[in-house]
């Protein structure tokens, strides 16, 4: 009984829990990549253990420095490579490579109600499917793959429940920036976000992992979605039937520390300007903005939906004089989408660079980065001074269509704003 995240608590511990409670928690998945996983597996080491609590349920996924930007780099993905030979782990190698957040999901690994930890302050991401899912640093990861538990304090639960219907050009991304500007980014400190409501049902798979994933910029240590048909059509098509998997959704009783509505029906494009993820304003309020460079991908927007959004606005259009558009598809499986259904064409024909899937120009050591006082209007998550690149440089966050719309007018623009757009849906 209780909101989901202490269902979840509850269930896999067999004890009653409450907020505050210290839990050993049993992890089902653990994961890490190639920043996080190196000194995970220096602690791991010097612990009295032969392998890890479980192979098949241990992922090691380079997706932050891939394909090495230099030598360190090189070295963290051959570390990663030999840890995960040498336990017989689940590892994507170069080649098979994606953002671990776009990946997880896509690829089976995430079970709606079990435990997951990775070794990324937004794994909180994977919530979207009403996992717990909760970042954590590599020591305590190291200690979750030898032992399969971990010490949890049960957080408190605050409830936002989107209501109204999203109109035309509004995703998830203006969602989720919307209850930042509400919560701000200590508003909700080791709570779990717990999402739902009418307007949030309507949303897409895709955006919710984008709602998930942000959960963290409040603080939160979770975030979770409340799971209805669309997740379990999402999960049925990944999961087969021997694989376990739990719907919680919250009792009537559920207790909450705060709760917060927020109506969607006259939602305008939000826009996260710098250097906060929740200094957000409708991008109707602010001044106009010259761009430099425009990114598109990262754990937040680097799914298909986002791919088809960014294209249906590019679609017979070419990105502006002087500004550079890097498009970062969140997976291999996410580029082959792009490649089948043509928006990679779309991209190449309106002068973007497509980059290969991972963490891509996002925190701003790989290719994109920004130089002095140069402004990025990206669908990333954080935009703290020197994300991307030099200090002086600035990153205004947003949604793929205000983003592919700002590449083609070189000004951050509302999609609205471009002539005869084609259909979007
Ligand atoms: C490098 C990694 C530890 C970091 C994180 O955990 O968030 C990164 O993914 C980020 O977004 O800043
Ligand atoms: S895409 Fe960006 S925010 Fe997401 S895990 Fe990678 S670096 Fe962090």
């Amino acid at each position: 009984m209780g909101t989901i995240a202490e269902q979840i608590l509850q269930d896999a511990t067999g004890e009653a829990v409450s907020p505050g409670e210290i839990v050993e928690a049993p992890v089902d998945l653990a994961f890490g990549h190639d920043m996080t996983l190196p000194p995970a597996i220096d602690a791991f080491d010097c612990l009295d253990v032969e392998t890890v609590f479980d192979p098949e349920r241990t992922v090691v996924i380079p997706d932050h420095l891939v394909p090495p930007p230099d030598e360190r780099s090189a070295e963290l993905y051959r570390e990663c490579e030999e840890f995960a030979r040498r336990h017989d782990l689940v590892f994507y190698p170069q080649g098979q490579q994606g953002q671990e957040h776009v990946v997880l999901p896509e690829d089976g690994h995430i079970r709606p109600g079990e435990i997951v930890v990775g070794a990324d302050s937004h794994s909180c991401t994977h919530g979207a499917l009403g996992a717990y899912a909760t970042g954590v640093g590599s020591t305590d990861l190291a200690f979750a793959m030898a032992f399969g538990w971990l010490w949890l304090r049960v957080p408190e639960t605050t409830r936002v429940e989107y209501t109204g219907t999203t109109g035309a050009w509004i995703t998830g991304k203006d969602l989720v920036l919307a209850t930042l500007a509400e919560l701000g980014a200590d508003g909700a400190v080791y709570h779990a976000l717990e999402f739902g409501g009418p307007a949030l049902a309507d949303l897409p798979m895709d955006d919710r992992f984008s709602i998930a994933n942000m959960a963290v910029e409040a603080g939160a240590t979770t975030g979770l979605v409340e799971p209805d048909e669309r997740t379990t059509e999402y999960v049925r098509d990944r999961l087969d039937e021997s694989e376990a998997r739990t719907y919680y959704t919250p009792t009537d009783d559920a207790t909450y520390a705060e709760q917060l509505t927020i109506d969607c029906t006259d939602l305008e494009p939000q826009v996260a300007v710098p250097s906060q993820p929740d200094a957000v304003a409708p991008l109707s309020d602010l001044d106009a903005v010259t761009v430099d460079q425009v990114v598109i991908g990262s754990c937040t927007n680097g799914r298909r939906r986002d791919m088809k959004r960014a294209a249906s606005v590019l679609e017979g259009r070419t990105v502006a004089d002087g500004v550079r558009l890097i498009v970062t598809p969140g997976s291999q499986a996410v580029k082959q989408t792009c490649l089948e259904k043509g928006w990679l064409e779309t991209f190449l024909a309106a002068g973007t660079t497509v980059e290969s899937p991972g963490c891509g120009a996002c925190f701003g050591k790989r290719t994109g980065v920004l130089g002095e006082n140069e402004v990025a209007v990206s669908t990333t998550n954080r935009n703290f001074p020197g994300r991307m690149g030099a200090p002086s440089s600035e990153v205004y966050l947003t949604s793929p269509f205000v983003a592919a719309a700002s590449a083609v007018t070189g000004e951050l623009t509302a999609p609205a704003a471009l002539d005869a757009l084609p259909e979007v849906s």
